[in-house]
């Protein structure tokens, strides 16, 4: 075959990239109006140009790069690969981006392109004798980092952005300031390995739609083969903008990969990539696998070359990796190498046991990047530290551009890098914002609440009030001197505005409290006040004398609503309990079964009708409520739609003297929650009080005439 890039192209070819070049897809178009006449760098680049038995998308021959344009066929990365492989050996860098990214991240584009025309000349460069003949690097992969540097490249140009401008042909062009930064999310498969997660294939299918919507560059949805949800998630393809990826292990020593039933199943499924996990530490792979290392990279080479040659997208997980680099460097490297000389897009380095500091990865990672380039290269920290956010930042400083993590932290033990405390950083933050583009816009950023606790909602799980960010706390204070200061200004006491990431500000009342608080919550619930009318200063000694006998108000909204409105006039006497009775009953019942049973009656007056309502329940309080929301005559209508969603009980001081509180949420038909208290030394009368309050707040929200 004639010498790349000097050869003559037949007659057939040159007509090919003659018709490619009439076909030039939008993205392409794009791209080369900014390539053109030596836009960029002043670098010269031709469009559609033949190199061997290859049409090459845009050619700079000088810089012997090649920038390709991908749509979203993924089947064509096989083919891809042995392209990319045939212009890597020819001395040619390939970078390949994304029509998505050329269209709208088209900065971050170019800035790669601009950093690889900087990056000359060529890390192996090839005399023009020698072009043809060169062979991709192949040195021992169990040679140190002083083994050969890799001269292909996929994705974008390695290394940190300048930001200085330079026109070619005296045109000025403004320089892209921004790389690209991938975000996978691992809530499907590391997130299904938390303690008391149980995804439905209809969750998963859920929350795959909720991360698509976020952004996600690539949602890994599970382990087809390990069990039924997960082979049957996989048994069907799955749109979405996202890189569906389907996670397993390499293939295990002593068969090949064609013979081996995890690989098979992995290649059987649906998916855009295939993740595949691999040991990176001697000492795992001598216990945990009892094989040789020589067996461990061979199933990691083999493995991604399977997934390569079935047209996936190849990442491998480099299980331990910091652990094994700190006890065999040499080891773990070469694992990292194989794997992204066998053509895996992202070799991503795991602190899979979570104990790695910030400061170890961070040198650790500058190491790797020295090896695989950091456009391939990404980070999946765990929690055991609390440092798994802090590990993944640390990683992209040190060159990493992917990152791996879960929503709201989910993950094996103490969870994954909490992508919920990720996104806004890398999105709020000057440091990262300036310098990277990822997949999720500010408008989704601004959803980031609702992604959070959708997810919760779906597990049945509580959420986290002091999560960053997202948490319910996260923009609530308590303390009068931060008020104060709030009121004047919001950005006295937050690092950033909490509508950013769909968050609300809580300015809460309680004892802490001073008037501000009083005043910034009566604002929030729409009550017209004077600030300097003296009720309000009465209001806050009433609720610190009562947060004094056991009442929370910063936990209980509705019921703060209320004794506000109730000092300051507004709160009709919808209703009065005249009476009422509780009865707990242990017998057997007609099956001769021993049963406990609750019964209460209830005598209500409405205007002048007096009510009496009786009712069963699995429990005392129950057996109440039921009977308090049989019939409220007139204002049955009002309160048709309510319902207890929680209910928690908290006994203070101790002993047999003890006040108990009670804390009702409660919501409605359209989706409302609120919270109301009771105190009392008896139970029952405490969650009398706090059910009197719910269904009070909700006549007086809906406007029941009084
Ligand atoms: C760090 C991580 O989070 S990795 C992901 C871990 N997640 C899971 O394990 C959840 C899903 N797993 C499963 O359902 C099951 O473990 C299965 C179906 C994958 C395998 O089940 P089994 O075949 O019964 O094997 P078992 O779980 O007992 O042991 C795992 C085997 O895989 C081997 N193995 C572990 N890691 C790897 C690896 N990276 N490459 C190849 N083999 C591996 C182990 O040596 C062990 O082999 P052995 O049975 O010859 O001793
Ligand atoms: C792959 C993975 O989950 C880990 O190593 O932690």
């Amino acid at each position: 075959m004639p010498a790349p890039g000097t050869d003559e192209p037949s007659a057939a070819k040159s007509s090919r990239a003659r018709a490619l070049r009439e076909s030039m897809t939008d993205a392409e178009q794009k791209l080369w109006r900014l390539l053109r006449d030596r836009r960029l760098e002043g670098s010269k680049f031709r469009r559609q140009v033949p190199v061997g038995p290859y049409i090459a998308d845009f050619l700079s021959f000088q810089h012997r790069l090649v920038v390709e344009a991908d749509g979203g066929q993924h089947a064509e990365s096989a083919r891809d690969a042995v392209r990319d492989a045939y212009f890597a050996a020819n001395g040619f860098r390939v970078l390949r981006f994304w029509n998505n990214d050329i269209l709208f991240r088209t900065e971050s584009v170019l800035e790669a392109i601009y950093q690889a025309l900087l990056a000359t000349p060529h890390p192996r460069p090839l005399s023009r004798q020698g072009r043809g003949e060169a062979k991709r690097g192949q040195p021992s992969p169990l040679a140190g980092e002083g083994g050969s540097r890799r001269s292909r490249e996929t994705g974008e140009g390695a290394g940190a952005a300048k930001a200085d401008a330079r026109g070619g042909r005296g045109k000025e062009t403004k320089m892209p300031t921004k790389e690209r930064l991938y975000l996978f999310d691992t809530t499907l498969r590391d997130g299904a390995q938390t303690n008391g997660v149980d995804f439905t294939v209809a969750d998963k299918l859920r929350v795959l739609s909720l991360l698509d919507r976020l952004g996600m560059d690539y949602v890994e949805a599970g382990y087809p083969g390990a069990n039924p949800t997960d082979t049957q998630l996989f048994a069907q393809k799955h749109e979405a903008k996202a890189r569906v990826t389907a996670f397993g292990m390499t293939k295990r020593p002593g068969r090949s990969a064609s013979n081996d039933p995890g690989v098979a199943a992995l290649l059987a499924a649906h998916s855009d990539a295939i993740c595949f996990v691999a040991k990176s530490s001697a000492y795992q792979v001598r216990v945990a696998l009892e094989t040789t290392k020589e067996e461990n990279l061979a199933s990691i080479r083999e493995s991604v070359e399977a997934a390569i040659a079935a047209g996936r997208e190849a990442l491998v997980d480099c299980e331990h990796f910091f652990d094994g680099f700190k006890e065999d460097r040499d080891f773990a490297l070469a694992c990292a190498r194989t794997a992204y000389e066998a053509g895996a897009r992202w070799v991503v380095l795991c602190d899979t046991n979570g104990g790695t500091l910030p400061h170890e990865v961070e040198a650790i990672v500058a190491e790797v990047v020295k090896v695989v380039p950091g456009t391939n290269v990404g980070i999946h920290a765990h929690n055991d530290t609390e440092q798994a956010v802090a590990n993944s930042l640390a990683a992209v400083r040190a060159g990493a551009r992917q990152i791996q993590g879960t929503l709201n932290g989910l993950g094996e033990r103490c969870g994954n890098a909490n992508l919920c405390s990720l996104i806004p950083t890398l999105l709020l933050k000057k440091d990262y914002a300036a310098r990277f583009d990822i997949g999720v816009s500010e408008e989704a950023l601004g959803e980031l609440v609702h992604v959070s606790r959708t997810l919760d909602e779906m597990l049945n799980r509580a959420p986290d009030r002091h999560a960053p960010y997202v948490g319910e706390s996260a923009f609530a204070t308590k303390a009068g001197i931060h008020a104060s200061a709030i009121l004047k200004d919001p950005a006295t006491y937050e690092h950033v505005a909490p509508e950013k990431v769909g968050n609300r500000r809580r300015v809460m009342v309680s004892d802490q409290a001073g008037r501000s608080n009083v005043l910034s919550e009566l604002e929030r619930l729409g009550v017209q006040v004077d600030r300097k009318d003296p009720r309000i200063s009465r209001l806050l000694e009433e609720v610190k004398e009562r947060e004094a006998l056991g009442y929370s108000y910063e936990a209980a909204d509705a019921s703060f609503a209320l004794l506000a409105r109730r000092m300051l006039g507004s709160v009709p006497d919808y209703f009065a309990v005249e009476r009422f009775k509780v009865n707990v009953e242990r017998r057997y019942n007609a099956q001769g079964e021993l049963v406990t049973v609750a019964e209460a009656i209830v005598k209500v007056k409405v205007d002048d009708e007096t009510m009496i309502s009786a009712a069963e329940g699995n429990g005392p309080v129950n057996a109440l409520d039921v009977a308090l929301r049989k019939d409220l005559g007139k204002y049955q209508p009002f309160i048709s739609g309510l319902h207890l969603t929680d209910y928690r009980v908290r006994v203070l001081n101790g002993g047999t003297e003890a006040v108990t509180r009670v804390l009702i949420e409660s919501a409605d038909e359209t989706g409302d929650r609120w919270t109301t208290v009771g105190v009392s030394p008896n139970i029952i009368d405490a969650s009398f009080e706090a059910l009197l309050d719910s269904i009070t707040w909700k006549l007086l929200k809906e406007g029941a005439p009084a």
